[in-house]
């Protein structure tokens, strides 16, 4: 491993653990009196489809801003592939691809100028960007639009055209939040195809959702968050445990059981009136 990248764990002596995609010590973030994240540690294995899962309001996207090199920490550590954050930012933007909340694109220029702009930024050879270009446009099932600026999308498409931009550069670990919001099903079911391909060949993908039916469908490995800290880390089949679906042990572990569903809400509906 090279420049000063941190190692592997040795783990009693023989057995080498696989290293951590990306790895959070004492995370935290406030804003005025809001704690948003309260000194979270997460451990991220390679490889792997994780789902950051949490009501509104837990802290994921300021997390992920966190982890991600766009939003500053008051306190703690990340590293990614075994780089600081925020001591050696060029490796690790080299490393990742990000598709943020409210994703702000340079929408006056086309779907294909879009991907040819992130790719010569990234340093890519003219030719490799446009070569994976057409074929993340092709299989985005984007390339009828691909001359189309892109203030003039939909919201799936600006989904699509800002995961292409964020995979051009084929990076180690993807990160995307709330990826699905405001997609059609089918435009899910692309997502979701390019997406798993990309982790068979050992790239990792984290993404946040409070949709628990698609995170227990597409994730291996789940943390689950809650008014700012981390409420269980693990495989699928260790945060659910003995619960029947990812649901109903995610709302045991947030502690929404038994709320108040509306009872207190009489004088609503027709029967009261
Ligand atoms: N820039 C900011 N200024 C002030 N408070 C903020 C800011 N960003 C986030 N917060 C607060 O931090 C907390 C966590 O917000 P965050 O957006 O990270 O949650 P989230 O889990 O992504 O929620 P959602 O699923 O609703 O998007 C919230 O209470 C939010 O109001």
């Amino acid at each position: 491993m090279s420049d000063g990248a941190v190692g592997p764990e040795e783990a009693g002596g023989a057995h080498i653990a696989p290293p951590a995609a990306v790895r959070v010590e004492g995370l935290w973030k406030r804003f005025g009196e809001q704690i948003a994240v309260a000194g979270i540690d997460l451990e991220l294995p390679a490889g792997k489809f994780i789902g950051l899962v949490g009501p509104n309001g837990a802290g994921k996207t300021t997390t992920l801003s966190m982890v991600t090199g766009l939003l500053r920490p008051d306190a703690g550590k990340v590293l990614v592939g075994g780089h600081d954050v925020w001591q050696d930012p060029v490796a690790v933007k080299a490393r990742i691809g990000v598709l943020p909340e409210g994703l702000r694109l340079f929408d006056r220029l086309s779907g294909r100028e879009l991907l040819a702009y992130s790719g010569r930024l990234r340093g890519l050879p003219g030719d490799v960007v446009d070569r994976r270009a057409t074929q993340l446009l092709d299989v985005l099932d984007l390339a009828g639009a691909q001359h189309k600026l892109v203030v003039d999308y939909s919201t799936g498409m600006r989904k699509k055209i800002g995961l292409a931009a964020a995979l051009l550069h084929n990076p180690e670990v993807l990160f995307l939040d709330e990826p699905f919001e405001g997609v059609d099903p089918v435009s899910a079911q692309t997502i979701r195809g390019v997406l798993e391909r990309y982790t068979v060949s050992g790239a990792t993908v984290v993404f946040s959702s409070h949709v628990m039916e698609l995170v227990e469908s597409l994730c291996d490995w789940v943390a689950v968050m809650a008014a700012g800290r981390i409420r269980a880390q693990g495989t699928l089949a260790e945060v659910r445990g003995d619960a029947p679906t990812l649901q109903s042990a995610f709302l045991e572990l947030v502690g929404a059981n038994g709320r108040d569903s509306g009872e207190s809400l009489d004088w609503l509906g027709g029967g009261a009136r």
